[in-house]
């Protein structure tokens, strides 16, 4: 595998980080190096896709570099996809019990857990999305509250929530690793840094 150079990934989200880290090194890795740059990025407001996209370019210019962010979103059907990527709020403000709470009035218990990557060469490029979805039922709290709302969400084909399964099942289903599946095959197709052109790249 040519290694095109090195990629920052911002977050100020730990377990984020560790699920990156652990789904690159289970066999899936990136055709660049990368490396954890502790940002505290805004919470943005609007539609999932132009949150992810502007916190790439924000990312971008305090790297100034290669940037990849990702926003999770926590989608329920009932609710036309809310609280979607604001769940962040509500998981603060009503805890993982609140979070199955809030369905208390509504037959239908079906959501999906979103990610979307964004990625960009540098600042001033056009940030590329990748997406991923895993659906899945919001139920009542189950496995430990290590990370956000996994307690709440069990995913379609499983009998166990995100948080009661193994951390490597949960790497191969999640919307996560979905959405770095999409990213890393896009990173493969780019074209191979030439031995000359700067970057610290590998000739093939
Ligand atoms: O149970 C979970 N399983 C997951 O797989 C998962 N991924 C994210 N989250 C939570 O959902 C909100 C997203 O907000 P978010 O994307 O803005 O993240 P963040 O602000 O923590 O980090 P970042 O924006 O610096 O990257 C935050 O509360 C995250 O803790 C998850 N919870
Ligand atoms: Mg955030």
């Amino acid at each position: 595998m040519v290694v095109h150079g090195e990629i920052s990934f911002a977050t100020g989200n730990q377990n984020k980080l560790k699920e990156v880290v652990a789904i690159l090194a289970e066999g899936h890795p990136l055709p660049f190096t990368v490396k954890a740059a502790n940002l505290d990025l805004p919470e943005l407001q609007g539609e999932a896709e132009d949150i992810a996209k502007e916190k790439c370019r924000i990312a971008a210019q305090q790297v100034g570099g290669a940037v990849m962010v990702e926003d999770t979103s926590l989608c329920y059907n009932a609710f036309k996809g809310l609280p979607g990527p604001y769940c962040k709020w509500f998981l603060t403000k009503l805890g993982v019990d609140g979070m199955y709470k809030l369905l208390a009035g509504y037959e239908d218990k079906s959501g999906y857990a979103q990610c979307i990557f964004a990625y960009t060469p540098g600042p001033d490029v056009e940030p590329q999305l990748f997406i991923g979805q895993t659906q899945g039922i919001i139920v009542e709290p189950r496995g430990p509250p290590a990370f956000g709302w996994d307690p709440v969400f069990q995913p379609d084909g499983f009998d166990q929530t995100f948080a009661e399964m193994d951390k490597s099942v949960k790497n191969s289903i999640s919307h996560r690793y979905r959405a770095l599946d999409k990213l890393r095959s896009y990173l493969l197709e780019l074209p191979a840094p030439s031995a000359t052109n700067g970057t610290n790249g590998t000739p093939s």
